[in-house]
């Protein structure tokens, strides 16, 4: 047996063992016990500790009974689903399960085991690091603690690693965790590094060139605006300002600046988009097998093309996914080549903000929304959608119309930013996305708003244009016929992405045999995703997984489904036998 090999062993359901999570029974044979709910049988699986153990020599000490080695065919366990979509299809049936996939910051204030199991139950499908902050230890600790969550607890939380980019951003406040700026007071920003805490109204700055670029009269905004100084004086490495919009200076916090009403691009344009402390995080990444990298400050298609490359050669059995983030003038420029070129697209409104004047950011997130929807590429929703929950527990009404309005645009997924990383209500504030996403969809199921987007033909061969059909057809038809459920069987998930582009009214069961595929779907409209090995022999696959959703209690007798797959171009319909 090789060493890393898991078997699955199926315990009889008197087992003493069914209510402990702890690997306790085994951990002498190098076996770890793992009840994925109170009804399902045991699995127990073989861990490195003793990798020459023959499963078969368990004793079989009265406790437990061995039943069978590996599984039979109707083995419940032979497929995985995230444990907080299973229940909540057992409870309130398929109608109600939630589309719209939602994406987590997380910080010092969501970052212990616990805080990490709060978020997973409310409904978290993907944990994102943000590497502007904290340590790689620290990053480290937060990926390790999603994993044994999703080990022990049966949830599938994909991670997402965000880079820092190289745009230019204040230091860290040495150390304290924010600052105030008085309207009329002078600070300095400054190149000069300080070993130790910076002197009184003195900020470091991280760009070199910050003291030459910068001209008296040009405007400073951190953070996009929430503060702002007017430059009055440089001097050598240090720029004096005064505050004109006074406001909290948050470490690390975004800067740019204006000159006669325009962003000044000088040579911070020229920085590299992925730095080299991003390669090193991005490394790190690799290493860590996190399931998506979202790229900072991307200006074409051609770093994400790099990037991707990159991981190839470094993860070649590793199938990690590389999101661009629109956060700056070049990136709407070059908007369709970088949605083409990337996994997903992330709709990064904070930085956005500051390179675009504020009232033209909803006509951008509508755009983007609508053309990664045409072409294919999920797309997230972020920043600032629940901003006033960092401080209260209820959202302010324009908040909850704001991600009303992501949801009705049919975006993939909502992320909270600093309201789950830093805030005082994550799990309230995680509460909201997820109940405002329910309360959309249902209302967009009953009203049937005409959408008015077409979605043209993206194939690239023939066989994709039949793909493509088809899934066009099995929507369509799932909606007509009122189904109650879409089945697509797929190995690389582009079939299961066909489907949720239509966004069908019945939510959609992805199969697919690979780890990694399957949280990848994680990120997608309304697809669930679960890991069931199949072959090319569709009524096989169809008998199967009927059997083992039907020992879960996931679908009955009678429901209506339609199947699609990817290695057999057919739509089938049937109902559960
Ligand atoms: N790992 C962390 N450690 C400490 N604070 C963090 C961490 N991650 C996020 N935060 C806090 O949460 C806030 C919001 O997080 P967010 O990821 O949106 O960062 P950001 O600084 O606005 O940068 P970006 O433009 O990359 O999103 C940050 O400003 C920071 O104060
Ligand atoms: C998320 C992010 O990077 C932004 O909104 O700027
Ligand atoms: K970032
Ligand atoms: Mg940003």
């Amino acid at each position: 047996m090789a060493s890393s090999q898991a078997l699955n062993f199926f315990v009889s359901r008197n087992s003493p063992f069914l209510n402990t999570s702890k690997p306790s029974l085994a951990s002498n044979f190098g076996f770890i016990l793992k009840p994925l709910l109170s009804t399902s049988p045991l699995i127990l699986k073989c861990s490195l500790s003793s990798p020459n153990l023959d499963p078969l020599t368990i004793p079989n000490n009265g406790q437990f009974s061995v039943v069978s080695k590996n599984g039979p065919a109707s083995d419940t366990s032979a497929i995985e689903v995230d444990s907080v979509t299973e229940a909540e299809l057992k409870e309130n049936g398929f109608r109600s399960t939630r589309r719209t996939k939602l994406v987590c910051t997380i910080g010092p204030a969501t970052c212990s085991s616990e805080q990490l199991e709060a978020l997973a139950v409310g409904g978290m499908n993907v944990a994102r690091i943000n590497m502007c902050h904290g340590t790689r230890e620290w990053h480290k600790g937060v990926i390790e603690r999603v994993r044994e969550l999703n080990e022990e607890k049966g949830f599938a939380v994909a991670i997402m690693m965000d880079t820092e980019g190289s745009e230019i951003h204040m230091g860290d406040l040495g150390g304290t965790s924010s600052a105030k700026a008085e309207d009329g007071e002078v600070w300095t920003f400054t190149v000069r590094g300080f070993n130790s805490s910076c002197p009184e109204r003195t900020i470091s700055v991280n760009y070199d060139g910050f003291a030459e670029d910068v001209k008296v009269g040009d405007e400073l905004l951190v953070d996009g605006g929430m503060v702002r100084f007017e430059v009055i004086e440089t001097i050598g490495p240090d720029v004096k300002c005064k505050c004109t919009d006074p406001g909290l200076l948050l470490p690390r916090a975004n800067l740019t600046f204006w000159r006669d009403g325009k962003l000044v691009r000088e040579r911070n344009a020229m920085l590299p988009t992925i730095s080299s402390k991003d390669w090193l995080d991005i490394d790190f990444g690799i290493a860590e097998g996190v399931d998506f990298i979202a790229v900072s400050f991307v200006k074409s298609a051609e770093v994400i093309n790099h990037l991707k490359s990159y991981i190839k050669a470094r993860a070649r059995d590793s199938d990690i996914a590389v999101i661009a983030k629109i956060e700056s003038i070049d990136s709407l420029k070059n908007l369709e080549e970088i949605i083409l070129a990337s996994d997903g697209i992330m709709v990064a409104r904070g930085d956005l903000g500051a390179q675009i004047p504020l009232e033209q950011v909803p006509s951008a997130q509508q755009r983007i929304v609508q053309l990664c929807r045409q072409l294919n590429t999920p797309v997230i929703v972020a920043s600032q959608l629940l901003e006033s929950m960092i401080e209260y527990p209820t959202p302010t009404r324009a908040e909850v119309a704001d991600v009303s309005e992501a949801v009705r645009q049919r975006s993939d997924a909502l992320m909270l930013s600093g309201e789950s990383a830093m805030g005082q209500y994550p799990e309230k504030a995680l509460t909201v996305l997820r109940s405002v996403s329910l309360r959309i969809e249902r209302w967009w199921r009953e009203q049937k708003p005409q959408e008015g987007l077409d979605l043209p033909n993206i194939a690239s061969s023939f066989t994709d244009t039949i793909s493509e059909e088809i899934c066009n057809s099995a929507a369509k038809m799932a909606n007509n016929l009122g189904v109650d459920a879409i089945f697509v069987y797929t190995k690389t998930g582009h079939m299961a992405s066909l489907v949720s582009r239509c966004r069908p009214d019945c939510p959609i069961f992805a199969f697919t045999s690979t780890i990694s595929v399957r949280r990848r779907l994680n990120l997608q409209w309304g697809l669930i995703p679960f890991r069931l090995s199949f072959s090319d022999d569709m009524e096989n696959n169809l008998n199967k997984t009927f059997g083992l959703l039907k020992a879960r209690g996931m679908i009955k007798s009678g429901d209506l489904v339609i199947a699609v797959s990817d290695m057999l171009q057919s739509v089938q319909v049937m109902n559960v036998p």
